[in-house]
């Protein structure tokens, strides 16, 4: 046995990763259910480093030194069950399974309890970057034992994209962090996204500008404080031809988005922990509804607002507002997932360094952009810190944004345009900063039909009003 790790599961993430490891001068066992891929692999890709092929599952194992790195890229949920069950036979005590997988963190908590009664580590691992990342440098996610990552992370590291010389790798915490972690990340990935596309919509509808002008405005907002690869490659699709109709890319494109579940599964989840990730889960719902097909036609011919377009100088002024807008939502949206993080971290008991997961997500995953240095910063300064709000510069930065900010909400509600991420971060901004919420009256709807108590801001307790009987004092609840 000569292989130092086993990647089993090779579509392209797989394939990926397995190569990557291979030039980073790891020998690498690899295996797939049908063992053409298997082959192709080592054809193609063989003078990139040392593989060894394996064709059954008992080569596979065979392969791998002590401890055993045995890690599974395939389908989430139940095909993930299936391939542990045919290898956890076959390993021993001290041995690791990784799940490099889009797992749902729970799953990953339920098999690393159940393999830690074998002796094995489960290693639940989010890897974000796509298919290039996987390839070249990803942002690496693992959670499991500090043992297990003694052994890993050295490897992780090397594989992983490099910021300033550091790897965008590092150990999440216990069982399931790592892809809890992964989870939120393409839950702000979501919202990122989101608040993209709304900026474009205005700028098409209301700026009156066309798909190649954006795209050169959003290459030179790529330049500043919005500078991202999400942003980055938002110029590329807008500035795209397509071969076909000669026209813009994006307008051949059917305005239906699709989701694979790690939006949906950020939301389920912020749900249970009470964290309120409205952008993220208005950016799950807006891919939804644009797949409500009977919907969009039951709709579509309602009136809307007044739609004048703005003359170039207006315009002009106006991408600026948007500018602002798009940053402070993002802003907002991305400490919707570092609180939600908080949150999880309690409710599992995970200890996880926030610094270090900004400093993990500047390279190799979707949402890396400038702006999380400043986020690192934060968190490093003050790892306790509550908000990113309460850090004094985005606290300005965001009450400098926040006028141009309320007028793209205010005007696009006027002019009937869509901006349900924009609008919820700015809501969520005035929920947390306001002084008293309407929350009160709730309680005494919920007290009057259901005798749900309240408390009161002048003495301690809970207390229930007898509505139908006035005679009755309050009482102690
Ligand atoms: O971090 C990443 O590399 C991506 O987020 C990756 O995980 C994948 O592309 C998404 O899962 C797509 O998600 P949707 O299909 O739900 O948009």
């Amino acid at each position: 046995a000569s292989a130092s790790i086993g990647v089993t599961g090779l579509g392209v993430m797989g394939r990926n990763l397995a190569r990557n490891f291979a030039r980073h001068g790891y020998t690498v066992a690899v295996h797939n259910r049908s063992a053409g891929r298997t082959r192709a692999l080592v054809q193609e890709f063989g003078h990139e480093g040392e593989f060894v092929a394996a064709e059954t599952a008992a080569e596979f194992v065979a392969a791998l030194e002590r401890p055993r790195r045995l890690m599974l890229m395939v389908q989430a949920g139940e095909a993930t069950d299936a391939v542990i069950e045919e290898f956890a036979p076959l390993l021993e005590p001290g041995d690791m399974i990784i799940d490099g997988g889009n797992a749902h963190f729970a799953d990953t908590r339920r098999r690393e309890a159940a393999l830690r009664e074998q002796g094995i580590h489960f290693v639940g691992v989010g890897v974000s970057g796509g298919e290039e990342g996987a390839l070249h440098g990803p942002s690496v996610m693992p959670g499991g034992s500090v043992e297990s990552y003694a052994v890993l992370g050295p490897m992780f590291e090397a594989i992983s994209a490099k910021v300033d010389g550091e790897p965008c790798a590092t150990h999440i915490g216990a069982d399931g962090a790592g892809h809890f972690v992964k989870m939120v990340h393409n839950g702000i990935e979501y919202a990122d996204m989101q608040l993209i596309a709304e900026a474009y919509d205005l700028l098409r509808q209301v700026g009156g500008y066309g798909p190649a002008e954006i795209a050169d405005i959003f290459r030179e907002w790529n330049q500043g404080r919005l500078g991202s690869y999400l942003i980055e490659i938002t110029a590329e699709v807008l500035g795209h031809t397509d071969a076909v109709t000669g026209g813009p890319f994006v307008d051949v494109v059917v305005d239906r988005a699709g989701q694979k579940g790690t939006g949906r599964w950020t939301v389920q989840t912020a749900l249970d922990l009470a964290a309120p990730v409205t952008a993220i889960s208005q950016a799950t719902f807006a891919r939804a509804a644009s797949g409500q097909t009977a919907l969009r036609a039951a709709y579509r011919g309602l009136p809307g607002g007044t739609t004048p377009v703005l003359s170039r100088t207006e315009a002009a002024r106006f991408a600026s507002q948007v500018e602002n807008a798009l940053y402070a939502s993002k802003v907002i949206a991305y400490d919707q997932g570092w609180s939600m993080i908080q949150d999880a971290a309690k409710e599992y008991g995970w200890d996880i360094d926030l610094a270090a997961v900004a400093r993990i997500w500047r390279g190799g995953c979707i949402i890396r952009a400038s702006f999380l240095d400043r986020i690192r910063a934060a968190y490093a300064q003050d790892p306790a810190l509550v908000s990113l709000l309460t850090e004094k510069d985005f606290a300005q930065e965001i009450t400098d944004a926040q006028v141009p900010w309320r007028e793209i909400v205010a005007m696009a509600a006027r002019r009937g345009i869509p901006v349900p991420a924009f609008s919820a971060a700015l809501s969520y901004y005035d929920t947390l900063r306001a002084e008293r919420l309407p929350a009160a009256l709730l309680q005494g709807q919920r007290d009057f039909f259901g005798a749900h108590t309240y408390g009161r801001v002048d003495k301690p307790g809970m207390f229930h009003t007898h509505w139908a009987d006035a005679d009755r004092p309050e009482t102690d609840a």
